[in-house]
């Protein structure tokens, strides 16, 4: 039951959408494509009376598509010793990391780790890398060998990366940046707040609960029922008393556990040698009470979602939704200590080729716990600005959310929405994320 400052049919009116006319050898197509506008918008001044900033971050997304019939393992090739396992890549998939200029990657079989079959190394602007061992330059007999042998599944899923990777070519010279999703992936089925200037404003209003007390414990009990049932009804909002973000902390202290980047694994963390997170974190679950509830109501808002979107619902409860499962993660409460941080890296990730909508993380809403620690800035390297090489730096305040997309308008991964957690220098950082997927949560 929000409000907010814009009206439905102005969130469809991007001036940074455009026309771009591809084609990928079936006829000439259209694409609405997502590009960046002159910086000097972003001032509220005329296209070229200002020049944008490089970064001095040259940190990039890295992906890596395979192309191929069989699983592989990648690694990073640190140039001496032995390489670093990433991940490996089923038949097909992608998998990427936040990487830079001159890093060196290699691929194995899966069952080989000794055998390199690929290598590639990190060459900005080019983001997306395809390991194709099918197709053999120059050498169209060998090449339709390579081909014959495929099954036909196997021959049209290859067929669908090349397209993709044609697209990805044709993208690239019309919008500047590469295509990190594969072609085509639906654009967002969720609004993206405009951010066409600095300092424009948008509001919303909620009738949710701000919990900013402890309630007693008896007054936080969840409506039992899933479903509509569960909606609060009007009379039920007396909890508006209460005051104080520290609830949502005290209850979950205790069971922090080491922040992992890739799976749950206790030790494989301990020993992630990239070293790239290094704070605590656990998760609070949605159903756990009333303020949790509320805080998703609230971020449901914001977010301009239908609450009963970010939860799991009942068969037909959102007709236009097939799946019945939540879009939102449960929070992930994350604890810095001095010296821990959260180096660059993006939220989202790259979906299974299988999955032909491409689900991943479109959202994040931060949320800051406590203030005044040094240090412990969010940051966004990459940031674009006419002013400064230096990154945006968001400093946690009690209360304070941050909104930022994983996506484009166009579908497409924002590799610019990169961030970091800065170390903290005196004190100590909490905060939690909500992270909502799109078009499902996989
Ligand atoms: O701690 C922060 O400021 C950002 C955390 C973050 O980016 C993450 O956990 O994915
Ligand atoms: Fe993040």
């Amino acid at each position: 039951l929000s409000q907010c400052s814009l009206r439905e049919e102005e969130f469809y009116q991007d001036p940074a959408m455009h026309t771009m006319p591809f084609d990928l050898g079936y006829g000439p197509q259209e694409f609405r494509a997502y590009k960046q506008p002159d910086v000097s918008t972003f001032y509220r001044e005329r296209p070229g009376d200002r020049r944008a900033k490089t970064p001095a971050f040259n940190g990039f997304a890295f992906k890596i598509v395979n192309m191929s019939p069989n699983r592989v393992k990648y690694f990073w090739d640190p140039g001496h010793g032995p390489g670093s396992p990433m991940s490996s890549i089923g038949p097909w998939d992608s998998a990427g990391t936040a990487s830079f200029p001159t890093h060196k990657f290699y691929l194995t079989p899966f069952d080989d780790e000794t055998k390199i079959i690929a290598r590639f190394v990190c060459t900005p602007p080019q983001a997306v890398y395809y390991y194709d061992p099918i197709t053999v330059e120059g050498d169209e007999e060998a090449t339709q060998a390579n081909l014959d042998a495929l099954s036909q599944h196997d021959f049209d899923r290859y067929q669908a990366h090349s397209d993709s990777r044609e697209f990805n070519k044709q993208y690239y010279e019309f919008t500047g940046r590469e295509y990190l999703s594969t072609f085509p992936r639906n654009t967002a089925i969720h609004k993206i707040w405009p951010a066409d200037y600095f300092g424009q404003e948008h509001w919303v209003t909620s009738e949710e609960v701000h919990f900013v007390d402890l309630p007693e414990e008896s007054e936080l009990k969840l409506p039992s029922t899933v479903g509509r049932d569960r909606r609060l009804k009007d009379g039920e909002r007396f909890l508006e008393k209460y005051r104080s973000p520290e609830p949502y902390m005290n209850m979950t202290m205790k069971v922090l556990s080491w922040s992992t980047t890739a799976g749950d694994n206790r030790e494989e963390a301990r020993h992630d040698i990239r070293e790239t997170r290094t704070s605590l974190n656990t998760w609070v679950y949605r159903e756990k009470d009333l303020i949790i509830d509320a805080i998703y109501r609230r971020a449901a808002d914001l977010l301009r979602i239908d609450e009963a979107l970010l939860r799991p619902r009942s068969a037909g409860e959102v007709p236009e939704m097939k799946n019945t499962r939540g879009l939102a993660e449960a929070l992930q409460l994350v604890h810095y200590e001095v010296g821990q941080e959260y180096t660059a890296h993006h939220d989202f990730g790259y979906a299974p080729f299988d999955r032909k909508d491409q689900p991943a993380r479109f959202a994040t809403l931060l949320l800051y716990l406590n203030e005044g620690m040094v240090g412990g800035e969010t940051q966004f390297p990459r940031w674009a600005n006419a002013e400064t090489r230096a990154g945006l730096d968001v400093e946690p305040k009690i209360g304070k959310a941050v909104l930022f997309y994983s996506q484009l308008p166009d579908g497409n991964m924002d590799d610019l929405s990169q961030h970091a957690a800065r170390p903290v220098k005196i004190g100590e950082k909490w905060l939690m994320n909500l992270w909502v997927w799109d078009p499902e949560y996989q």
